[in-house]
């Protein structure tokens, strides 16, 4: 991508950054948890059901999915994002998940980068979201950009990222966030496909998610904390003293993802809804579909299996689906509606 003629700009230079630490560093929340170790599911000793015949299927903007999964918005831009998007992107058509790339503010940027999020032409089917920072809408970017990465992708719906924090830390990062409630709204009013909100590891609130379904967000992904720190990785990324202790003291900040599942929910009980930010594993992912979630986005996990192989990543996603159906099996339930709605996960003291 770096041809000798084309020095990296500072956005790309980030983007590999970003891979570089999340693969090298200790970029987990310190103390701050998902949350979800504090529920345990009520085993059932007799399902009465036949494993092999669990339904883990259902639809989500439209389009159906074999297993509620997504492998969440990372990447893009760089030659090693290329391999990575393109390996998740044959996962995620071999076993019907849903997929997000990363921002696609570089590739507006320099849209010679079109290959590297050419995950369509090898997963035509699946459901795929388009993915900017929301705050761009503050920095010249507009309905016309916001069209033009969602054509590029040929996505379902585009994902507006939410990252304060993230960008209070990153040194070149862009703070400006007034007014843009009223800028998504129009936004939703004017795109062709659903807009969906998503925070980046800090967490959506029920309150801030009813403000967002009021201005016309289609779906949330709440995005909770316990899982990586952005905080934590701009602040490794960071040159001066300041920017970096401020990584180390917002290292633990955010909302636990299983405190936002609730509370979103209970504000908005029929919102598409996306759980993510820190679910290690299908058990995890169960948790957050028990609590609410209609499905269960993993980051982190997915990169450093795509980083390490195509069958690495493909053997994660067996992993998931295995033990999402192994938790449903073990509780009776037969669907992914009897797995939401019959108590089977307890919240322990
Ligand atoms: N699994 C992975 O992660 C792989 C990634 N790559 C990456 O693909 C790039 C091209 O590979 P190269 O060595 O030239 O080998 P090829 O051109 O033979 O491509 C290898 C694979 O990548 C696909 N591909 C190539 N370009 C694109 C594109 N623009 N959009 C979608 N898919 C594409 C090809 O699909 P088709 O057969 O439809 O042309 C083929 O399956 C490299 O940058 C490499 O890093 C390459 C191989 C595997
Ligand atoms: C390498 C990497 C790059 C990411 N880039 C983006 C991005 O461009 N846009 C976005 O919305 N989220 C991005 N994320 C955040 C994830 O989508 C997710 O919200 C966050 O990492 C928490 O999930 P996890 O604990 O499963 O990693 C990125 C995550 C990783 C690991
Ligand atoms: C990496 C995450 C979690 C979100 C996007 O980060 P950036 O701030 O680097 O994204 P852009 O400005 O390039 O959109
Ligand atoms: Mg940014």
């Amino acid at each position: 991508m770096n041809s000798p003629l084309t020095s990296p700009s500072q956005t790309e230079t980030r983007k590999a950054d970003h891979l570089r630490i999340c693969l090298e560093e200790d970029v987990q929340f310190r103390e701050t948890t998902s949350g979800l170790e504090r529920y345990r599911f009520e085993h059932c000793c007799l399902p009465e059901l036949d494993r092999t015949e669990i339904d883990l299927t259902s639809t989500f903007l439209g389009k159906k999915l074999a297993v509620p999964l997504l492998i969440s918005s990372m990447t893009g831009g760089t030659q090693l994002a290329q391999t990575i998007n393109y390996r998740l992107a044959d996962v995620a058509r071999e076993y019907k998940l849903a997929m997000g790339v990363g921002s696609q503010r570089i590739v507006v940027e320099k849209p010679q980068l079109a290959a590297t999020f050419a995950v369509r032409r090898r997963a035509p089917d699946i459901l795929l979201f388009a993915n900017i920072g929301a705050v761009q809408l503050n920095y010249n970017y507009g309905l016309e950009e916001c069209q033009k990465i969602i054509d590029i992708l040929e996505a379902d719906a585009l994902i507006l990222h939410l990252n304060p924090l993230q960008e209070c830390v990153q040194t070149e990062g862009d703070t400006n966030f007034k007014g843009l409630l009223d800028k998504i709204a129009k936004l939703c009013d004017r795109l062709p496909v659903p807009v969906i909100a998503k925070e980046v590891g800090n967490g959506i609130s029920g309150k801030m998610a009813k403000k967002l379904l009021a201005a016309g967000v289609g779906a949330i992904d709440i995005a909770g904390a316990g899982g990586t720190s952005w905080a934590k990785i701009e602040g490794e990324r960071a040159k001066d003293g300041k920017q970096r202790r401020l990584g180390a003291t917002f290292a633990d900040w955010g909302i636990p993802t299983a405190e936002c599942i609730v509370s979103t929910r209970a504000v908005a009980p029929d919102v598409p809804l996306i759980a993510s930010g820190g679910l290690q594993n299908g058990l995890d992912a169960a948790k957050a579909l028990a609590l609410g979630a209609d499905i269960a986005g993993l980051a982190r996990p997915f990169l450093q299996a795509a980083a390490e192989s195509e069958s690495a990543a493909a053997l994660l996603a067996e992993a998931l689906i295995a033990e999402i159906a192994t938790v449903m099996f073990c509780t009776g339930c037969a669907n992914l509606d009897e797995l939401k709605q019959s108590g089977v996960l307890e919240r322990l003291r």
